[in-house]
């Protein structure tokens, strides 16, 4: 039986241990429920987009993957296909790039047909006081989180609204409107998303598309620590890993999330058991955001 939580292979060394595999919990939905559905996962080589790509196959979709490196995508198809028994397919794309996208758009209709499901996951992060935020700096993110978000999504305008019922599911983060201290380009680049996802929830519902935005809380991946916290631990006993271990516990449900908690969402905000939700910004943070005082 496949599950949403596919443990760790023993042989996992110290980076992949941190993305939390260790829920159980038997795959909630119909391995026909996405039958028949095509989706694109931006960023889904890698963290919580691989975890999104494994349970939009294993709920019965055809999912094309992408990110900037064709070495992880490789390894990624390998990944998928070991965890669910099922194919998907890849193409490398710079969502920043229109022709990339272009391409990426063609791709999936050649290989699968029209999308009816786009999952904007792919993001870029650094810290950087907003004292020091050069516009380079500034644009790097802007470009990945938000262009990129708007020009992937533009690109199967078409194909979403061919399916009669294409939706969009964009990545945001926990409590933005409160700010990103630290990472106020990404903080703009996410709260700017659930902007846009209102906008197409509104201009799009007509068409038959459906536009969602899910913002996480602290997700421990392989991404995050390299890019916001620096190395990954070599054990518990580390200093970053006895920070997040610290931070689980300010977490009502007293721990940090995992990939497949957002996959979970992804699944059913992109099914027809969502098919009247639209223009929503589903938090999925084990209730951080209500431990931050009004
Ligand atoms: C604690 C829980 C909350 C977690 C919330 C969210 C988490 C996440 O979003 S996780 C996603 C993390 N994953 C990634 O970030 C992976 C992808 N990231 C990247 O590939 C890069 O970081 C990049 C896309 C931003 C690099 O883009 P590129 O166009 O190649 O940028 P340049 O190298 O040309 O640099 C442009 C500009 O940005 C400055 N810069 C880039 N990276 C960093 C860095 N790591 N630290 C500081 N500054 C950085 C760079 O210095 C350039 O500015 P100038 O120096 O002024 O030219
Ligand atoms: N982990 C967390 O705590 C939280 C994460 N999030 C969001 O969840 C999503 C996934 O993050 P996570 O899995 O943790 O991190 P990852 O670093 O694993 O995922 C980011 C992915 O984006 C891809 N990517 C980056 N830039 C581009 C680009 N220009 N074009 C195409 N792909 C690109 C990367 O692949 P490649 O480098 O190969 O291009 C990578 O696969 C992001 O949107 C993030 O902001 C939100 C809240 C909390």
């Amino acid at each position: 039986m496949t599950v949403v939580g596919t443990p760790a292979p023993a042989s996992a060394g110290p980076a992949e241990t941190l993305e939390p595999r260790a829920m159980t919990v038997p795959f909630p939905f119909s391995p026909s429920l996405l039958a028949e559905r095509v989706a694109v996962v931006t960023g889904g080589a890698t963290g919580i987009g691989l975890a999104i790509a494994c349970a939009l196959t294993e709920a019965g979709a055809s999912v094309v993957i992408t990110s900037r490196s064709a070495e992880r995508l490789t390894a990624a198809e390998m990944e998928v296909a070991r965890r669910t028994g099922r194919p998907v397919w890849s193409l490398p794309c710079d969502v920043r790039e229109e022709d990339d996208v272009a391409r990426l758009r063609d791709f999936v209709s050649a290989r699968c047909g029209a999308a009816a499901i786009v999952v904007n996951n792919a993001a870029a992060n650094f810290r950087m006081p907003a004292e020091k935020m050069t516009g380079r700096a500034m644009r790097a993110v802007l470009d990945t989180d938000l262009l990129g978000t708007y020009q992937v999504t533009r690109a199967f305008f078409d194909d979403l609204r061919s399916t009669g019922h294409g939706s969009v599911l964009s990545i945001g983060i926990a409590a933005v409107e409160r700010g990103f201290p630290g990472y106020s380009h990404a903080g703009a680049a996410k709260a700017a998303i659930a902007s846009l996802t209102a906008s197409w929830a509104s201009e799009w519902g007509p068409h038959g598309i459906r536009a969602n935005c899910i913002a996480p809380g602290p997700v421990p991946t392989k991404g995050v620590w390299e890019n916001m916290l620096g190395q990954p631990p070599s054990s518990a006993a580390d200093a970053g890993a006895q920070a997040f271990a610290q931070y689980a516990q300010a977490v009502p449900l007293r721990r940090l999330g995992t990939p497949q908690d957002v996959a979970a969402a992804v699944v059913f905000l992109s099914s027809d058991l969502a098919g009247w939700i639209t223009g929503v910004t589903l938090t999925v943070d084990g209730g951080l955001n209500l431990t931050l005082g009004p």
